[in-house]
């Protein structure tokens, strides 16, 4: 159980701030808050996850970093800029890849890049050199039915890194794939964001994605989700290791038995 909890390490400089962030949905059936007062910071470079029990907030908060959602109090920034709506800053990869099946790979990836008015050669430059750093450079001209779902996550990565944010929110972004894709495309995923020198926040059900990928992981309360604790997933010898690596140290274990632990797991029925 030893070096589970770590001291935080002294302060990066913010890329993204949460500061006594609370959100309140209406709908005619009433009023759900989502998140109660959330202080987070992810720092430049910095991979972060949330976990939580289902309907946390977790998905509601990087929602409010996207600038899709604006908060019902407290303040979310980026860069020390108040979000005030979408920013090409800020990258959103999801669960589901929604490629369009008549575009081409290299289409579809520099489809975000076209959405924004970018220079469509230079994205097009830039979307071919991150398809093939992402193992998909055989497959520019082919459409997206002629991939395995692992495959078109590929795709969608390369298609959120064209418009270059600095941020990376993924959303559970392998859940809907098999558990040894899930396992190789964790690794792929983590050296291509580590070499470009995104930060990312990482929503994950999995908590050993959680402890693999990324250097904290922060459990949400149950609703309305509140910050229960942080931990930094600090491995011996020196280099980081890949996820893969990552889940044969002895740290793996220590880890999960104290996150399992924080997330306080009852089975209805
Ligand atoms: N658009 C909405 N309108 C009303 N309530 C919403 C809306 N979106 C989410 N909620 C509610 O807010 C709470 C938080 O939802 P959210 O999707 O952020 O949780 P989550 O932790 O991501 O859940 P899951 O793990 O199941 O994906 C839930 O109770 C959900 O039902």
């Amino acid at each position: 159980m030893a070096a589970v909890l770590q001291e935080f390490p002294a302060a990066q400089p913010a890329r993204v701030e949460l500061r006594d962030v609370s959100l309140r949905y209406f709908t005619p059936a009433g009023e759900t808050q989502a998140l109660d007062r959330i202080n987070l910071r992810l720092g430049a470079g910095e991979f972060v996850s949330l976990i939580g029990q289902s309907g946390c907030g977790k998905s509601t908060l990087l929602s409010l970093v996207a600038g899709i959602l604006r908060p019902s109090s407290g303040q979310v920034c980026v860069d020390g800029a108040p979000v005030a709506g979408p920013t090409p800053r800020v990258g959103y990869m999801l669960q589901q890849d929604y490629l369009f099946e008549w575009r081409t790979i290299l289409d579809n990836a520099v489809l975000g890049a076209q959405i924004q008015g970018r220079d469509l050669k230079l994205a097009r430059e830039r979307a071919v050199h991150l398809l093939h750093k992402c193992g998909m450079g055989a497959f520019l001209h082919h459409y997206p039915r002629q991939l395995s779902g692992g495959m078109r996550q590929r795709v969608a990565l390369a298609r959120t890194l064209v418009t270059e944010p600095d941020v990376v929110l993924l959303d559970e972004p392998f859940s809907a794939l098999d558990s040894q894709t899930r396992l190789a495309i964790a690794d792929e995923v983590v050296d291509v964001l580590r070499t470009e020198g995104k930060s990312v926040l990482l929503v994950t059900h999995d908590i050993g994605e959680a402890i693999a990928m990324t250097d904290r992981v922060v459990v949400l309360s149950r609703r309305p989700g509140r910050i229960k604790s942080e931990h930094h997933m600090v491995f011996g010898g020196g280099r980081r290791p890949t996820p893969l690596e990552a889940r044969a140290r002895p740290e793996f274990n220590d880890f999960f038995r104290t996150l399992w632990d924080e997330l306080d797991v009852h089975v209805e029925g």
